[in-house]
């Protein structure tokens, strides 16, 4: 197991909620806009405090320094601008800084695959002041995914995203649940808040649904996004087909 959460909770923004984290699973927390998502996730980052108790790799999370932390997880809070002005190579190279001196050929190895999975090898060279909303979001997951790549970063183990997808167009978005797949595949965890319920349908190995703070119901995607369940949550009409072997989820209202 890769993390333990005992009852966490931010009153009244979180109410206490548990749930484990295996090495390569794919957990996602949906909600409403306002229901803690980003709450509960950026906890497991270590960077804010709450209540209860999370263990993370066998020790309380709270005891880790902030470098060991920077080595073992990777936290993507939800899309911001670019605060200072550097080219995209430069920005990547930044997360490189917390590694313990990685072999320089597997770096440019890892560096090369996650680019040409998000598709901004062309952008390598551009001042990240100057891309769109997506481009940027894509060079703020090329930097987190380059911050846990196990090839280059043996001791890590969890990829933390906030909202990811927001400004992907869906060929974007695909390429990056493709590479999110390809992290759970060496056996990083990954959590992520999420808005895109089809994506959850499919991606996700858990699910947490959370309303008003709490969590409403937890478990497998079929058994926690029911018709019934997702009505009540987000009320709006929920309809669920099955679509070539799929189950898809329409949006009536
Ligand atoms: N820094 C803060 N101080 C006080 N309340 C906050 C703070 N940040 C968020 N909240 C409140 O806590 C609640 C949960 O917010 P959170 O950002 O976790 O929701 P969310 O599910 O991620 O929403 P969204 O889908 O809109 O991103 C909301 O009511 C929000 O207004």
């Amino acid at each position: 197991m890769i993390l333990d959460a005992k009852n966490l909770a931010m009153p009244p923004r979180l109410l206490p909620v548990s749930f484990t984290i295996d090495a390569g699973e794919i957990v996602h927390f949906i909600g409403p806009n306002g229901s803690g998502k980003s709450t509960a996730i950026s906890m497991l980052s270590g960077l804010f405090e709450g209540q209860g108790e999370i263990t993370f790799m066998g020790q309380l999370l709270s005891d880790y320094d902030l470098p060991s932390l920077a080595r073992m997880r990777c936290y993507l809070s939800q899309q911001d601008r670019p605060a200072f002005s550097v080219a995209v190579y430069h920005y990547l190279a930044l997360s490189l800084s917390a590694l313990n001196n990685p072999r320089v050929d597997h770096v440019q190895h890892a560096l090369d695959e996650i680019c040409q999975a998000l598709n901004i090898t062309d952008k390598l060279n551009r001042n990240i002041q100057t891309l769109s909303g997506g481009e940027w979001q894509r060079v703020r997951l090329a930097a987190a995914c380059l911050q846990v790549w196990p090839a280059i970063n043996p001791e890590a183990t969890l990829l933390i995203l906030d909202e990811p997808a927001a400004a992907l167009d869906i060929g974007q978005e695909a390429a990056m649940y493709k590479l999110i797949r390809r992290m759970a595949e060496q056996g990083i965890a990954v959590v992520m808040a999420n808005h895109d319920l089809n994506r959850t349908l499919r991606e996700a190995d858990k699910v947490l649904l959370l309303n008003n703070g709490s969590c409403v119901v937890k478990g497998s995607p079929s058994d926690v996004m029911t018709v019934e369940q997702l009505e009540s949550t987000f009320a709006t009409q929920v309809q669920r087909i099955e679509h070539e072997g799929r189950s898809c989820l329409i949006f009536n209202d």
